[in-house]
């Protein structure tokens, strides 16, 4: 076997264990129309990066491209996901982050929306603890929203600008988009989604019902 295929090879079960976590994830209908894409570290200036435009719950592990930013730009033999930029920036900014998982949930995109702000606070939820770094319901969680933009680099470089408040959350809102989360595990990652998702339902059915944002 070559040097090639024998990289590939080793990097099987990072990526049939995404491919997994795929399957999950478009169970939970998050993932709809081949929106949200998914990586997971693979060295310090590396990961396995989705394929663009693919459907996000019928992955196979050749849909899952090696990427490398070991020489500054992002180098990749095909087409990886549009949002690659941002995912490279996540595992840049903190060395601890293994995974990241980006999702287009019908929650988390109106909820995005209702948001006057930049930032929404949480507070009075047991689920919080679920969060890395959370102890208790009465501890504020600010899960920060940034503006949509086709511009990748740029809400990287925005991300990057609030990490000191974004990283509390383990997750980010992007306004009619969707949710980044991410964890030092790929079942870190998928913690993070789950309880986001609760709490963002919750938070949805309290607006509904008070009329309060
Ligand atoms: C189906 S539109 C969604 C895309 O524009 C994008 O936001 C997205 O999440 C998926 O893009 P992809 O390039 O497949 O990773
Ligand atoms: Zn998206």
């Amino acid at each position: 076997m070559n040097q090639a295929a024998q990289h590939v090879q080793q990097l099987n079960p990072y990526a049939i264990a995404l491919c997994a976590t795929g399957r999950w994830i478009a169970s939970r209908h998050w993932v709809p129309a081949t929106g949200g894409n998914f990586s997971i570290r693979t060295g310090e200036h590396s990961a396995l990066v989705t394929a663009s435009g693919k459907d996000k719950g019928q992955l196979s592990p050749q849909d899952l491209l090696p990427v490398s930013w070991q020489q500054g730009p992002l180098q990749c033999d095909g087409t990886p996901s549009a949002e690659t930029a941002l995912h490279a920036r996540l595992y840049q900014l903190d060395h601890q982050i293994k995974a990241v998982l980006h999702t287009h949930s019908v929650h988390s995109t109106v909820f995005s929306r209702l948001l006057p702000g930049t930032e929404h606070l949480l507070t009075g939820y047991e689920m919080q603890k679920a969060i890395r770094g959370q102890h208790s319901h009465e501890d504020s969680c600010p899960l920060t929203v940034f503006d949509n933009t086709q511009d990748i680099p740029a809400l990287a470089d925005a991300v990057a600008e609030r990490w000191q408040q974004v990283q509390t959350a383990s997750a980010l809102l992007v306004r009619g988009h969707g949710l980044y989360v991410w964890g030092q595990s790929l079942e870190d990652a998928k913690r993070h989604l789950e309880a986001w998702e609760f709490l963002i339902h919750c938070e949805l059915e309290r607006i509904r019902l008070t009329g309060h944002v």
